[in-house]
C-alpha cells in the first residue's frame, strides 16, 4: 500500500525536533500553536524611524518575495525603546513547526548548580528598593498610576544556549520561548534568550488576541501555600488595579482597528514554574486585514504592564531613576509573514546571552498600596526562570 502524504515523513516536525536541531547561530521561537526555526540572514531591516517601522518590514517581505524566496518570514526583537534600533530579518532558511503546547516534551535532567560564580546585580538590591519608594512617592503626589522598574544581573558564566532552550521550552510549553541571534558586539556571538508568559499581540487572518498580564505572586514549592497565595493574587484589589491598568490600555490601543473587541469580565490566573500572573485574553475582529501583526503589537507597545501610566509619565520616571539601558527587554520578540500573521511576544524572563557573560532582567509593576521588600523578591521570583535553566540560582543569594 503507498503510503499517504501525511505518512510519508512530510508531516509537520514536532516542537521538539526542531529544538533538537536548533545550532547556536540560528534563531527559534515557539509558541503553544507553532514553532519557527531559521538560519541564516537573507535580508536585514535597516535602522530607520520608529513610526515606519512594519511598513518596512512589510516592503522588506514583499522584496524577499519578489526575490524568489517562498512564503518568507521575518523574525527578531524591537527594544523597549522603539526609537533605538531594532533586530528584525528575514532568515534564508525557515523550517516550521507545531507548538511546544501541543507535544509533551521530555523533562531535562538537571544539572547540578555551579558555586562561585561572579555577578554584578544593576542596580544594587538595596538600591531598587529605594527606586520603588521614590516611585511609591510620586504616585502618591498624582501624576502617575502605576510604572513598572527592573533591574538587571551580569553573570560571568559560558551558556550553552541549545540546552537553554531546550530547558526553557520543557519547563512551559505553554510560554513563548525563543533565542534571536543578536549582530556580534566585540566579536562575540549575542543571543537573545527567554521564556515570556505574555502574548503582546498574534494575528491570524482578521482574529486578533492579545493576553497581558499584570499582577504577581511568586509561586510556592509546597501546594498548600502555593494555592493560598494564587488566591490571595486573584483576591488582591492592588493587583487587579494594576492589571484593570493593562486591560483598558489594550483596549483602547485595539479599538480603532477593530470591528469588535471581546473582553472576558474579569481576569483569570496563569501560572509559569516560578509565578503566578492575573492575565486576561482580549480577542479582537479585524476591520481592515492589511493591518500586519506587527504594526498591531507595536500600537500596543509599550502597555503598561512593562512601562507604566499613564505612559509618558512612567516612562520619564523609569528613564531617570531605572540605572540601565533595557536594551530588548520588555520589547517585543516574534515573526511576521507577508500576509500579516505572526505572533509577538513581550520580550521578559529573558537574558542577552554572549560567549563569556549573560545579563538577565526582571521588573514588576509598581502601584499605590506595592511595598518595595515585595516587589524585589518578585523580581527575584522572576529572574528565577533565567537562573534555574541555566543551573545558577545560587547567584540570587547575593542579590535577592
Ligand atoms: C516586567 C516583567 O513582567 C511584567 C510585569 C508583571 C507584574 O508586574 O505583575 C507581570 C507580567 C509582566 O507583564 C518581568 O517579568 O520582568
Amino acid at each position: 500500500m503507498q503510503p499517504s502524504q501525511h505518512d510519508s515523513g512530510l508531516t509537520t516536525p514536532k516542537a521538539n525536533d526542531l529544538l533538537r536541531l536548533y545550532p547556536n547561530g540560528g534563531s527559534l521561537f515557539t509558541s503553544p500553536r507553532r514553532t519557527v526555526l531559521t538560519l541564516g540572514r537573507h535580508a536585514t531591516l535597516a535602522h530607520g524611524p520608529a513610526d515606519t517601522l512594519a511598513q518596512r518590514a512589510a516592503q522588506l517581505l514583499r522584496q524577499a518575495q519578489a526575490e524568489g524566496l517562498v512564503q518568507p518570514i521575518l523574525l527578531g526583537a524591537v527594544p523597549f525603546n522603539a526609537q533605538a534600533p531594532a533586530h528584525l530579518f528575514i532568515p534564508e532558511s525557515t523550517v516550521q513547526g507545531r507548538g511546544a503546547g501541543e507535544t509533551a516534551l521530555p523533562t531535562q535532567a538537571e544539572s547540578k548548580s555551579l558555586r562561585d560564580i561572579s555577578s554584578e546585580a544593576l542596580p544594587h538590591p538595596d538600591r531598587y528598593r529605594d527606586n520603588v519608594a521614590q516611585a511609591l512617592s510620586q504616585i502618591g503626589e498624582g501624576g502617575l498610576d502605576k510604572v513598572v522598574l527592573s533591574r538587571s544581573i551580569k553573570v560571568d558564566a559560558n551558556i550553552a544556549v541549545p540546552t537553554l532552550l531546550q530547558r526553557l521550552a520543557n519547563r512551559n510549553p505553554s510560554g513563548y520561548t525563543f533565542a534571536i541571534d543578536l549582530p556580534d558586539a566585540d566579536g562575540e556571538r549575542r543571543t537573545l534568550v527567554g521564556a515570556s508568559p505574555e502574548l503582546l499581540l498574534s494575528r491570524r487572518g482578521r482574529q486578533v488576541v492579545s493576553h497581558p498580564l499584570a499582577g504577581s505572586i511568586p509561586r510556592s514549592s509546597d501546594p498548600l501555600e502555593d494555592a493560598r497565595r494564587a488566591e490571595q493574587l486573584f483576591g488582591s484589589a492592588k493587583d487587579r488595579h494594576e492589571h484593570q491598568l493593562v486591560v483598558d490600555a489594550v483596549v483602547a490601543a485595539l479599538g480603532p482597528y477593530c470591528n469588535a473587541v471581546h473582553v472576558p469580565s474579569g481576569p483569570s490566573l496563569v501560572s509559569t514554574p516560578s509565578m503566578w500572573h492575573l492575565a486576561t485574553e482580549i480577542r479582537g475582529d479585524l476591520a481592515d486585514g492589511e493591518c500586519s501583526a506587527l504594526e498591531l503589537a507595536l500600537a500596543l507597545h509599550p502597555t503598561p504592564a512593562v512601562c507604566g501610566h499613564p505612559t509618558a509619565a512612567a516612562r520619564s520616571f523609569i528613564e531617570t531613576v531605572e540605572g540601565f539601558d533595557r536594551g530588548f527587554f520588555t520589547g517585543l520578540v516574534g515573526w511576521c509573514d507577508a500576509s500579516g500573521d505572526g505572533e509577538w511576544a513581550v520580550t521578559i524572563r529573558c537574558a542577552e546571552v554572549g560567549e563569556h557573560t549573560a545579563t538577565l532582567y526582571a521588573g514588576a509593576g509598581i502601584v499605590a498600596g506595592s511595598e518595595p521588600h515585595l516587589e524585589l523578591a518578585e523580581t527575584s521570583a522572576k529572574l528565577r526562570t533565567m537562573l534555574s535553566a541555566m543551573a545558577l540560582e545560587s547567584v540570587l543569594e547575593g542579590a535577592a
